[in-house]
């Protein structure tokens, strides 16, 4: 049976700020992302399997995505705790606010990096994750790739 490549597609709003940087993402600002998830696999070949010609499910994979990403990054605000950026998201969260923290300085490369490690733990098996593509605004796009890691 063929190897196939899924790919779904997500989006979700995000704001950021770079601590350190020398331009304009070193204030508090936000995305509308767009995430596209690429998923390989053979299609399920038993005719009895409700799944039957699936890799996965588009639903499962959604569910996945969702529950690891989407709905934790959506009109959260993100910020690395290493920074002092970190008082700044104490007095947000105090105020009640969604605020993540991570520990990485949140552009596009560092979290498609972040989803790819929460996305593949959550995978069954015998789906592997091929790529992400992570869409920070409509001109840039940062891109994983198992076979480059
Ligand atoms: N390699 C990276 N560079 C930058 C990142 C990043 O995540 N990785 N992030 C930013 C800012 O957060 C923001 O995304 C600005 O990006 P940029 O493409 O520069 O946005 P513009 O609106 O200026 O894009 P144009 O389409 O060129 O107007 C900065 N750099
Ligand atoms: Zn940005």
């Amino acid at each position: 049976m063929s190897n196939i490549r899924i790919t779904k597609q997500f989006s979700f709003e995000t704001g950021h700020a770079l601590y350190g940087y020398d331009g304009k993402c070193k204030n508090v600002h936000g995305h509308s992302y767009r995430l596209d998830v690429t998923v390989i696999g053979t299609p399920i070949s038993d005719n009895t399997n409700v799944k039957f010609g699936m890799v996965i499910d588009f639903g499962d994979l959604k569910k996945i995505v969702k529950a690891e990403i989407v709905d934790v990054f959506d009109h959260a605000t993100v910020f690395n705790k290493n920074t002092p950026h970190v008082e700044l998201a104490k007095e947000l969260q105090d105020r009640g606010h969604n605020v993540l923290l991570v520990d990485y300085q949140p552009t596009s490369e560092m979290m498609v990096i972040d989803f790819a490690e929460k996305i593949k733990r959550h995978l069954p098996s015998n789906i592997k994750l091929h790529s992400l593509k992570l869409q920070e605004t409509a001109t840039s796009y940062a891109e994983w790739f198992a076979s480059d890691n």
